[in-house]
Formats: C-alpha cells, structure tokens, sequence
C-alpha cells in the first residue's frame, strides 16, 4: 500500500530515517489520505527526541512548538509539518491535557494514546501502513471506534468527545457502540472543556454534512455545552405549522441552512426561547408570543459564555431576530429592508427562512415557500436595477447640503438620511435635481 505525500513531509521522513531515527507520518493526516482527501496538516511521529529533530534539521525553519510534549515544528517549502517524539501520556488531572509526557522508543505506544482507531494509523513510505488497532478496518467500514478502553479516551480528554460527534457528522461515519455508549456517559466532563475549543468543535460538527443524525442521537451531550436546547428536547408546540419536537425542528433547521457556521448556529439557536413564552389556547393551540426577542437573548448569552467574536455574535444574533422576516414583494418595502440589514445579511435570511419552513413540516408550506422566493427575487431586480440603498451612493452628499445653506453638525446626518428614505420609498429619484430640491423643501419645512 503506498500514500502519496507531499514532497516536503517525504523530504522530512527521509531526513529522520537517514539519521537513524524511525518517522512516520501518523493521525489525521493517514486517515484523510486514505479516504482520498487532501490533508490539511501533516503530522509526523518520530523516535528521534525534541533535541535530536532541531539537530536533523538545522537549515530549514524550526520552531519548538510544544517541547514539554515533545513538538516540534518544521516549516518546510511553506508547509508546516509537526514533528513530535514517541511518547505516552501521564495522568490527565484536568480532563484535556496530559500531566506530563514520557518518551518512547516504541510506535505502538504513541498510537495506543491517540482517540479513535481510524486516527492511529502510520505510514512511511520504507515500511508502508502501521495499524495496531484496525484502523483500516474500521475506516473502510466507516465506524469510529476508540483505541482501547472508550471511557479511559473521553476521561483524558473529553474535547475528544466533541471530536467523536464531530468526525461522525464530517464523515458520515456511524459510532460504536461502546464508544457511543461512554461519550452519553462521560459528556458531562465536556464542561472542563475552555469554551473556545467547544466553539470550535462545536462549529465544525454543525457545518458537518450528516450532522442531523448527530444532533438527534446526542441531545444529552449538546445539552452539557447548550443546556437551553435540554427543554426543547420533546416539547410539542401544539402548532399546524410544526410537525416535530421543537429539539428535532432545531436540529432539522441546522440541516437545512448552507454549511456556514454563522447560520448554522443561528439556526440551532433561533426558537429557543420558545419554551419559556409557550401557552395554549383553548382551543389547544400553541402560541409562543416574542419568542424571538427571547430566543435573541438567550443566543446572545450561549454565544458570550462560548465567546464568539462579536462580530460573528452580531451576525448571528441578527439572524435570529429576523428569522421570521416575512414582507410582501414590493420594491419600496424590500428596498428599505435592503438598505437596512446590507443585501448579504437579507439573502443570508433568505436563507434562514427557507431552512426554517422545511424543517417545521415534512412537506413544507408551498405558499409560504413561494413568499420566500417572492422576496428575494424582488430583492435581485432590486439590486440588478442599481437600487440606491445607502447614504453613499446617494446622488447627492454633504457637501452639496452645506451650499445650499446647511450648517454642518447633527441636522445635516438627518437630512441626507431623509433624503435615502425618499429615494427607498420611491417618493423622489436618485438624481441631483431632484434631491436638491427636496433637500431644500425639507429644509424649508423644518424653520
Ligand atoms: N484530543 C485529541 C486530539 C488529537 N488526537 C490525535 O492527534 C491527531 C492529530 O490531531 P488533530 O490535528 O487535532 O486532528 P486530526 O485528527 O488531524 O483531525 P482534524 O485535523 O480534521 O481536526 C489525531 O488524529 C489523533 O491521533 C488525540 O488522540 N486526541
């Protein structure tokens, strides 16, 4: 069996095997290999220690990574390759790193500490695949499986339970039982976890193609880092418009959104305060009055404790307050709600509706379904028209006001915002003339 792979992490396998070392390129990076994907880093595993790799490659760009764990990092033709000793793990005292390491002078050794048998493979081009626990197996049978004991895995490091849930949401891969069973059992240890590597994770497994699967089989695990998803798992909303638990719509929704990972959390997060406004009518029907407001609320502070950039908490949040945005077709409305959200936040919305009607029913809503596209075609005539929507591209700037007699200062911001709101509306062009002279009737209403 060989691998293809990249001249410069071959060059630095050739470089230790002809000190005497034995390297091999291990993790991840195999396993993408072998599935035909282009790895995006390269791992090697070496008998050679920390001191002995920055010996062997003195001219190229090394860096020491992460000494104390044996890393080193070798830049070569601008491709990062981390190189780090054999070695094995000493207790894990804090549930994610290893208290201390200790070297190896065997392979199986540092392929018996890593999580799942699909990433404890190696491979070098001299000796071919190393695969102590039918990694290759398990990768042509698409399972994951943790190397040895699963509950050991998850209580060194419960970030790999996210992984877990990750891979098989990326991958489409199912989860071994035993494997499945620890990560329900051992999630709880997921709140040691630092907030930004639970994002991470958390973003990747959402934008994974088969994460619907994932999202239904988990809800106790997302419900460690998410406890406000744990009241929606099951609630029946008692509404025409929903056929699924509000857990499953949420879950659903997810799936239905292009895999970006702003609307894929939005979508995750944007009923979900509705158990907390839910009554029932008489008549048996559900009603959840400003859930939106509360949902947005909530998402802000789920998204604050897992500390989103707050660009990217605002993008999100956007969406979930909008994510019922329903507006009749007509150029003047949409135009205004062009100019207020940006066009690529209105078509991100689009995006969130529709996602939002396929995941309520299992045959979505035609007419709401045509409503959506409605709005959005109206919205690209709009654009492809050349539509004025911002204080920019209006014909007219302060410049001109200040000639026509307006003191520069706070009125000048509202009169040109006025004159936007003409054009949006359509009660004047977006021409010179013509807002000149509105310009100067408003000026005139206001002494
Ligand atoms: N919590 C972790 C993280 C990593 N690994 C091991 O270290 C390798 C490299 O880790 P990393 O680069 O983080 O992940 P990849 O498996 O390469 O996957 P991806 O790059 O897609 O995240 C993994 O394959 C696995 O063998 C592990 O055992 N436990």
């Amino acid at each position: 069996m060989t691998l293809s792979l990249p001249s410069p992490v071959a060059e630095a396998l050739e470089t230790l095997t002809r000190r005497g070392f034995e390297a091999y390129a291990v993790g991840g990076c195999v396993r993408d290999a072998l599935l035909g994907k282009e790895p995006h880093d390269w791992d090697i595993t070496t008998s050679a220690h920390p001191e002995q790799v920055l010996s062997c490659f003195g001219g190229d760009m090394v860096i020491p990574t992460g000494l104390k764990h044996g890393t080193v990092t070798v830049h070569r033709a601008g491709v990062p390759i981390e190189i780090t000793t054999y070695r094995t793990d000493g207790s894990y005292s804090d549930n994610r790193h290893p208290d201390y390491v200790v070297f190896s002078e065997r392979l199986e050794d540092d392929l018996a500490r890593r999580d799942f048998t699909v990433n404890a493979m190696a491979y070098a081009p001299r000796r071919g695949l190393v695969d102590c626990f039918g990694g290759r197996e398990d990768l042509e049978a698409r399972v994951l499986r943790c190397v040895g004991d699963s509950r050991r895995r998850f209580a060194e490091d419960a970030l790999r339970i996210l992984r877990l849930l990750r891979f098989s949401s990326v991958l489409g891969f199912s989860i071994e039982e035993q494997t499945g069973a620890a990560a329900r059992e051992l999630g709880f240890l997921l709140k040691n976890v630092a907030a930004e590597r639970v994002r991470e994770e958390l973003l990747r497994l959402l934008c994974g193609e088969h994460c619907l699967g994932v999202l239904l089989s988990f809800p106790g695990v997302l419900g460690v880092i998410l406890p406000e998803l744990l009241p929606c798992v099951g609630f029946d909303q008692h509404n025409p418009h929903h056929d699924f638990d509000l857990y499953t719509h949420l879950a659903r929704a997810v799936s239905f959104i292009p895999p970006r990972p702003s609307e894929r959390m939005a979508m995750l997060l944007h009923d979900i305060g509705k158990p907390r406004c839910y009554t029932q009518s008489s008549d048996g029907v559900g009603h959840c009055y400003g859930h939106g407001e509360i949902s947005a609320g909530m998402a802000g502070d789920i998204l604050a404790r897992l500390r989103f950039s707050n660009a990217q908490r605002e993008e999100i949040l956007t969406l979930i307050s909008h994510h019922d945005l329903c507006l009749p077709a007509q150029p003047k409305v949409i135009r205004r709600w062009l100019s207020r959200l940006g066009p690529e936040t209105f078509f991100q919305l689009m995006d969130v509706r529709r996602a939002d009607l396929h995941s309520q029913r299992r045959v979505p809503d035609p007419q709401r379904l045509a409503m959506v596209d409605e709005m959005e075609a109206c919205a690209r005539a709009e654009l492809q028209s050349g539509a004025c929507l911002t204080l920019k591209s209006l014909a007219v700037h302060g410049a001109d006001l200040i000639a026509l007699g307006m003191t520069p200062g706070p009125g000048l911001g509202e009169l040109l915002r006025a004159l936007l709101d003409g054009v949006l509306d359509g009660r004047w062009p977006n021409e010179r003339p013509a807002l000149l002279s509105a310009a100067q009737s408003l000026m005139k209403d206001d002494q």
